[in-house]
């Protein structure tokens, strides 16, 4: 087995203990993904063997549109509704692949419907789109083969993770432009919303102005973990 570094416990004098604790945390949760991500690509790489054999397509966009709603859907702590169901039906009507016809029989009751599979249509809610000026992931190589995520949904969760150097971006909104642009312009400053009834007081502490780029680690008001 690897050794592991130590999580780091280094203490400059300035960071509070607070700070030290939450850091062993994030120390154990990242090592917990980086567990279930080991787990998940021996899942996706015995699919890929087997779409191989069975001469399918590596890729399955409709999937990954299904995939990418329903973890929009958790992210956001909404549950899979009829609606939202139906709103992605009506945002993906026109299909024509035959892959896509199939999957869609084959899908499970309860499914998100498949979205477009055509790489070059016009993105609509739920479904995502290859960043403008890149290669859709179908063209470029097998989504298992890298652990790279090329394709967003809009700018509605837009990470960079400095830990892992992946960048994740999901939602369920797309956007109308300069979808794929990288930097701190989509991630805007948390503002922690006031509690009802509770007015906001002027001399407001450091502390309740919270200026960190919003990360999926974090429920949409932006609550600290
Ligand atoms: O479900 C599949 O068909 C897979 O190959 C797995 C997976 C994934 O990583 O979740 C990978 C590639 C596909 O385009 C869709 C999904």
């Amino acid at each position: 087995m690897t050794d592991v570094p130590p999580s780091d416990t280094s203490r400059p004098s300035e960071v509070p203990d607070e700070i030290l604790r939450l850091r062993g945390s994030i120390d154990n949760v990242d090592a917990a993904l980086m567990h279930l991500l080991a787990e998940r690509f021996k899942f996706t790489r015995r699919v890929g063997e087997l779409k191989a054999e069975a001469g399918l397509p590596a890729a399955d966009l409709g999937r990954e549109a299904a995939q990418i709603a329903r973890l929009g859907a958790i992210a956001e702590g909404r549950a899979w509704t009829r609606r939202s169901r139906s709103s992605s039906a009506s945002s993906s009507s026109a299909r024509s692949s035959g892959s896509t016809a199939r999957s869609r029989r084959r899908a499970p009751a309860g499914r998100p419907p498949q979205a477009s599979t055509s790489p070059t249509s016009t993105p609509s809610p739920g479904t995502f789109s290859a960043r403008p000026g890149t290669t859709p992931p179908a063209a470029r190589h097998h989504p298992c083969a890298e652990p790279v995520v090329p394709f967003d949904v809009g700018a509605r969760i837009e990470h960079n993770d400095r830990f892992s150097g992946w960048n994740y971006r999901f939602g369920s909104r797309s956007t109308s432009s300069a979808a794929g642009t990288t930097g701190s312009a989509v991630n805007p400053p948390v503002r922690r919303r006031e509690p009802p009834g509770r007015r906001p007081t002027r001399d407001a502490s450091p502390a309740d102005t919270p200026t960190e780029p919003r990360s999926p680690h974090r429920g949409r008001s932006g609550g600290r973990p």
